[in-house]
């Protein structure tokens, strides 16, 4: 069976100290003969003022993801990186960014592109207080699923993952596992983490893989504790220890198509909004 690696990491100020933390948890995936790593949300641009990544900065670092990943046959979800164009190759409008969520495959290409649909603007209560995603980032419109020799990959990015309908969409659209890299509060994180990915496990039956953030940051504190969820709503790893480190689970693929068949959601969905998906 395919094995899938969620990498937790504590992200800093300097991009290239953090791409070389992922390049280390990349390694460690490939010794444990993953076919498919996942990195939180921004695991490169963490720091403030970052988002303004420039087009060349974004191109260059897409370009080192694109051989790491063939150096370490790995399927990469290299988390989400600032990227100052959409996916039309248009810049986005009045200084701001998407967050940009690349998959990438171990023949050293860019498989897909999907950019976080759901901003963060949110008065959470902790030492930051409110956070303003849109004042700095544009929010995507496409639903995206791409394929992998081992399953079909639904993206989503963080906050994506208190939205239902996008999970349901993208199980509609084929989805087998979600990935949701992520960079959780620790305060709302320690809430609702969990209950989400196995929630949204549980509404599509697909595999949920949830790479998050861990620790300080300046005066962000975010939550980890990165875990995969089963097609059964199952946490089947997690990690509970503080910082960057990898977990891994095997894929099974069977297992989700005899949970669809024994409960079959998808055909019994009746009402409204849900039903139209
Ligand atoms: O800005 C960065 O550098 C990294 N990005 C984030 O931290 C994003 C946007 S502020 N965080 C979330 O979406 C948290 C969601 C969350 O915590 C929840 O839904 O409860």
């Amino acid at each position: 069976m395919p094995v899938f690696a969620v990498a937790q990491m504590n992200s800093q100020d300097s991009i290239d100290q953090n791409l070389a933390n992922a390049t280390l948890l990349m390694q460690q995936a490939a010794t444990q003969q993953a076919s498919l790593l996942v990195l939180p949300e921004n695991f490169a641009c963490f720091a403030p003022g970052q988002q303004a990544t420039t087009a060349e900065r974004f191109d260059e670092l897409q370009q080192q993801l694109q051989q790491l990943a063939a150096t370490h046959g790995l399927w990469l979800v290299a988390g989400s990186i600032p990227c100052p164009y959409r996916p039309n190759g248009q810049p986005v409008s009045h200084g701001r960014v998407r967050s940009t969520s690349l998959l990438i495959s171990p023949d050293g290409t860019t498989a897909a592109r999907y950019d976080k649909i759901h901003l963060f603007d949110v008065q959470v209560g902790d030492n930051t207080g409110s956070y303003q995603e849109s004042a700095t980032f544009e929010p995507g419109e496409a639903v995206v699923v791409a394929s992998t020799p081992f399953g079909r990959i639904g993206m989503m990015v963080c906050y994506d993952l208190r939205f239902p309908e996008l999970a349901l969409a993208l199980r509609k659209q084929g989805a087998d596992v979600l990935t949701a890299p992520s960079a959780f509060t620790e305060m709302t994180g320690r809430l609702h983490w969990q209950l989400l990915l196995r929630a949204r496990a549980a509404d599509t039956q697909c595999y949920v893989l949830g790479a998050g953030q861990q620790g300080t940051h300046g005066s962000r504190q975010t939550w980890g504790h990165s875990a995969i969820s089963n097609a059964a709503g199952e946490i089947i790893a997690e990690r509970t220890e503080a910082g960057a480190g990898i977990i891994t689970a095997e894929f099974d693929l069977a297992a989700i198509q005899q949970r669809r068949e024994s409960m079959p959601l998808l055909q019994h969905r009746r009402l409204g909004l849900l039903k139209d998906f």
